[in-house]
């Protein structure tokens, strides 16, 4: 679970847990009413941060220290809100500290894709939160 949602116990995107199989995962999502758009459809932000989850903590349960570097989504078709839908997430490749990541959404029952991710992951430097909080120490010091 991110860090926004670890001490509450549950993910408030409605993420389920991911299933590792080699250098590819799959997940069981299904979208809050809050995330709400259009009616009964989820927001497409929903689904970028959903996706962004998704490939991240994918990429972490592989013992892999990532952050997305570019996330791209394709929208092919709404996505429903409250229903059960999986996410399948591929490695596509690496070079050097960055792998470069897929995944699709689709109803559990249906495998037409709903929207698609295509991404960057960039294996963090040590210290890569440490930089961070000093740099805005020094910025709230200005
Ligand atoms: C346990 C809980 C797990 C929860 C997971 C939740 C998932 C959520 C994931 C996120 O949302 S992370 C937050 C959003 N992302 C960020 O905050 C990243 C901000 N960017 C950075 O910190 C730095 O730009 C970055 C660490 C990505 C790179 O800085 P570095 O100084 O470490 O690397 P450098 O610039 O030397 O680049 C290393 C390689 O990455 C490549 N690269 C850097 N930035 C990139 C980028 N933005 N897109 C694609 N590639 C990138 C760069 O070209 C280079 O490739 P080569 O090695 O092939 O030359």
């Amino acid at each position: 679970m991110c860090g926004g949602c670890r001490n509450r116990g549950r993910c408030r995107l409605g993420l389920g847990e991911i299933t590792i199989i080699g250098d590819a995962a799959h997940a069981p999502v299904r979208c809050a009413p809050h995330f709400q758009a259009g009616p009964n459809v989820a927001h497409g932000g929903w689904t970028a941060a959903m996706f962004d989850d998704i490939i991240g903590r994918s990429l972490t349960q592989r013992g892999l220290r990532t952050v997305t570097g570019n996330l791209t989504v394709d929208f092919f078709n709404p996505v429903p809100v409250g229903e059960a839908m999986i996410v399948e997430v591929v490695t596509e490749s690496r070079a050097g500290r960055r792998w470069t990541m897929q995944a699709m959404l689709r109803l559990e029952r249906d495998p037409s894709p709903l929207a698609r991710a295509i991404g960057v992951w960039v294996e963090r430097r040590e210290g890569h939160f440490e930089r961070h909080e000093a740099a805005m120490r020094d910025y709230r010091a200005r």
